[in-house]
């Protein structure tokens, strides 16, 4: 039975979900999955690091977190050390969830590029990396002979970038518009719902869809990051972020909302990219008031939706969670099984 070792890096909402999947499902994970996963290392921000190569014991890691609470406690450090940790552990594989800069992407740039440089495999949730420094990292994967996978970065444990990169095969991808912020569409259902938009807000935070900095979802620069990973991913457009206009969602007001469903149309945040004549793609991040039989229009709460242009098929649409604990959990978990599948058939074929 095989055992991946795996490293937690940001122990938040995401990894911590994990991190109770494996603690109470493993079992269930190693019948159904065929290998076991052990966590080896966390660290985290505000609790520090811990660093255990024979296995963390998770039910007491999963108690940790209050006031003043750090790793130290037990046998850790409560200094993060995220070089030293990612360099030197033991784990196979680092879950990077830590908070999303959509500025540079850093940190979490960084640990992505220690743990390729050092011979481990990489999956994340942090859209930092993929969006602004995924080729590059894709390429040191490669040249180190590890895995660098990023489904939860668009649409959460939707696996929208595997099943377009492998179902889509033969098919020429013009295009796509999509719903890929799932506070930003919450926010504005509960808003047409009646709340303003603070209330609206504070519950994505508690319901754990919102960005560290939700203005991150209602100003778009969550979905700009999402639009440029599914065009440089997806259609091959080679833009960047300035490439990509952005305009978010706060200067809409619940009235605006309502009157807009009265008329018979919702205002959706709308993420998309289209190949122009010469090659070029366009791409953008704007509100759109979308007629009830737009294909869009419906998608509510969390939820998420891409539609895709394609040449023989027309519009193929894509939907399912956009944000959630244990939705991106699963994403970090769907990547590993990407990479155990991906394994079996080398071994299968050497
Ligand atoms: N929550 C979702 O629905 C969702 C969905 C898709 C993608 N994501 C992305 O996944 C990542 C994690 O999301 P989350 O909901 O767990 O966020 P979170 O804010 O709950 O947790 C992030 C954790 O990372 C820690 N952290 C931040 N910087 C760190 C650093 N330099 N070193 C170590 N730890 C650090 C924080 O202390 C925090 O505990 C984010 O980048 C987010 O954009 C979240
Ligand atoms: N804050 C993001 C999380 C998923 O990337 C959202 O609401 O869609």
């Amino acid at each position: 039975m095989t055992t991946y070792d795996i490293a937690l890096i940001g122990f938040g909402g995401v990894n911590r979900t994990l991190a109770e999947l494996i603690n109470t499902r493993g079992e269930k994970l190693r019948s159904e999955l065929g290998f076991d996963l052990r966590v080896v290392a966390i660290t985290d921000l505000r609790l520090g690091s811990l660093v255990q190569p024979e296995g963390v014991d998770l039910s007491v890691a999963l108690k940790l977190g209050g006031d003043n609470e750090t790793f130290a406690a037990y046998g850790g450090s409560a200094d993060t050390n995220n070089e030293a940790v990612i360099r030197n552990c033991t784990a196979d594989i680092i879950c990077e969830a830590t908070f999303t800069n959509p500025d540079d992407g850093e940190p979490a740039v960084s640990h992505v590029r220690w743990a390729l440089e050092s011979g481990k495999s990489v999956c994340t949730t942090n859209k930092g990396p993929v969006a602004l420094r995924g080729a590059e990292l894709s390429s040191l994967a490669e040249q180190n002979g590890v895995h660098f996978e990023f489904e939860g970065a668009v649409m959460s444990g939707t696996p929208v970038i595997r099943l377009a990169k492998k179902m889509f095969a033969g098919l020429k991808l013009n295009g796509f518009e999509g719903i890929l912020n799932g506070t930003s569409n919450y926010v504005l259902g509960r808003m047409e719902d009646g709340l303003d938009f603070d209330a609206a807000i504070k519950e994505a935070q508690e319901l754990g869809y919102a960005e560290a900095n939700p203005a991150a979802d209602i100003e778009g620069y969550d979905v700009q990051l999402k639009v440029l990973i599914l065009a440089n991913e997806l259609l091959d457009a080679g833009i960047e972020l300035k490439d990509v206009h952005r305009q978010g969602i706060s200067s809409m007001a619940p009235e605006d909302l309502r009157k807009a469903a009265r008329a018979g149309r919702h205002w959706k945040l709308v993420g998309a990219a289209r190949r122009n004549p010469d090659g070029s793609v366009t791409a953008g991040v704007s509100p759109v008031a979308l007629p009830l039989d737009h294909g869009l229009a419906g998608v509510s709460g969390a939820t998420n939706a891409v539609s895709f242009e394609t040449d023989l098929l027309g519009a193929v649409t894509i939907s399912g969670p956009g944000a959630g604990r244990v939705e991106t959990a699963y994403a970090l978990l769907s990547d590993i099984i990407a990479m155990h599948a991906a394994r079996t058939e080398v071994a299968a074929n050497a």
